[in-house]
């Protein structure tokens, strides 16, 4: 089994529900979409192929955690790859956009799948069904706060989401970032929202 890999890193995780948490990442190559605000635009390449001894060689053994990410990973069948990891004992994280939905083995196998739904502001007009609520948590990207979580609240009606499930991520290109935090912190408490407000802590702290 091989992978199409764009590149492997240790960080520490900076996005969601698992934000802080110390991770390798696996970057896995291309994409079925492309964003406008794409912070990866460099992993619609089709990158390097590598077998799974090969990527387990990469990452850090002592750092426990590993996410895949892309691009979007579940375009390839990373099953393989997730027994391999967690045969070595890791927690898997899946940074996936929901478009694809990962098999019932697949569900079994990873501990958290990391959703963002893309809304308008990506450009894209999707079609989603989240009726059997897949997703560990759902991570919506920012860019427009006051049109772009009406439109959350709207797919999360529509798709029955728990709000408690739904966190909001403000645009990472803001050159005023702390400012853009603050402006989804006030929407949410004006309206009485139960959706979270989380940055990117990587882009705070200036590491990959
Ligand atoms: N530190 C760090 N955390 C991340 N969480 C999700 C990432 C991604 O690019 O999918 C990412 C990333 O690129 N870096
Ligand atoms: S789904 Fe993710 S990786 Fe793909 S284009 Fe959108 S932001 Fe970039
Ligand atoms: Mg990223």
């Amino acid at each position: 089994m091989k992978y199409r890999v764009i590149e492997i890193f240790t960080s520490v995780q900076g996005e969601g529900e698992v934000i802080g948490t110390p991770s390798n990442f696996i970057r896995l190559a291309t994409c079925n979409l492309r964003c406008v605000w794409c912070d990866t635009k460099y992993s619609w390449e089709i990158g390097t192929e590598m077998t799974i001894d090969e990527i387990i060689a990469k990452i850090d053994k002592k750092i426990r955690t590993t996410t895949i990410t892309g691009g979007e990973p579940l375009l390839q069948n990373v099953v393989p790859l997730a027994k391999e990891l967690k045969s070595i004992g890791h927690k898997i994280v899946i940074e996936t956009n929901g478009t694809i939905k990962p098999s019932e083995e697949l569900r079994k196998i990873i501990d958290v799948f990391s959703v963002s739904p893309k809304l308008s502001n990506s450009g894209h007009k999707l079609k989603y069904d989240f009726s059997d609520d897949w997703a560990t948590y759902y991570k919506f990207v920012i860019v427009y706060p006051n049109k772009d979580i009406d439109e959350v609240i709207k797919f999360v009606e529509s798709q029955n989401i728990n709000p408690r499930k739904v966190i909001l991520q403000p645009d990472g290109n803001r050159s005023d970032y702390i400012n853009a935090i603050n402006e989804i912190v006030q929407i949410v408490l004006d309206r009485g929202l139960l959706f979270r407000v989380l940055p990117q802590l990587h882009r705070i702290i200036g590491v990959r």
